[in-house]
């Protein structure tokens, strides 16, 4: 599996608001939004684009378009943080959504809500979540799309443990991966350390214990 981070020094700064404990939820969104416009600008690196013949006020010339625009598809709740971000890069993408919410004793995804094209054949999807931890996840979300006939499947996310990565990397699916860090490894409660807390909750609300 291809994996790229984005060590970009913009990217950074937010990615260290998104960490510290003192930065809000309000900041935390915000920070999450910008990040996510670097990740997904260096996701579309990997897209395929056409040439086409425009006309700019001085003369015939080629332009450049995206030859297959990606389904995006964040996991909510923490991905729906970065899909307005990739929405506005991608004005001509659709967007699916798949909803997973972590058991906190088995650390394994329950799913709670599916909302996708039944046939992805063609379809390049682009997936949006801030977190891959054990993997679980981002796994079950990634063989929703290949069972759809999905071949060509992007992963933005913000953070990566090692253990998910891996996971990824053998599950045989067609994915590459690009995160603004791969971190030091999973706590005993499967949390990314050092990790941001539970991107939903920093978010959205909620209490969570790591
Ligand atoms: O790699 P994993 O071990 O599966 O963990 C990562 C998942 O955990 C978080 O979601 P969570 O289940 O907390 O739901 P939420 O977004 O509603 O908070 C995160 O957004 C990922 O989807
Ligand atoms: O560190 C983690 C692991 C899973 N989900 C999160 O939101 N954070
Ligand atoms: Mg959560």
């Amino acid at each position: 599996m291809d994996v790229l981070v984005v060590d970009h020094p913009l990217a950074q700064t937010r990615l260290t608001a998104m960490r510290r404990t003192d930065t809000d939820s309000g900041v935390f969104r915000a920070s999450l939004h910008e990040l996510t416009t670097m990740v997904v600008y260096e996701a579309a690196r990997l897209f395929a684009v056409e040439k086409y013949p425009i006309e700019t006020p001085v003369a015939p010339t080629e332009g450049t378009r995206l030859a297959n625009p990606p389904l995006i598809v964040p996991v909510l709740r923490a991905g729906l943080g970065m899909a307005d971000a990739a929405l506005a890069l991608l004005p001509e993408s659709s967007m699916g959504f798949v909803g997973l919410a972590r058991d906190e004793e088995t650390h394994e995804p329950r799913a709670y809500m599916e909302s996708l094209p039944a046939d992805l054949t063609d379809q390049p999807v682009l997936v949006l979540d801030p977190m891959l931890a054990t993997g679980g996840s981002l796994l079950h979300c990634c063989r929703l799309l290949a069972d759809r006939g999905c071949t060509d499947i992007i992963i933005c996310c913000v953070l990566a443990a090692p253990e998910g990565v891996e996971r990824l990397a053998s599950s045989g699916l067609p994915l590459r991966l690009i995160t603004a860090s791969i971190d030091e490894g999973l706590n005993d409660k499967a949390y990314i350390v050092p990790g941001l807390g539970d991107a939903g909750d920093r978010q959205f609300g909620g209490m969570r214990r790591f």
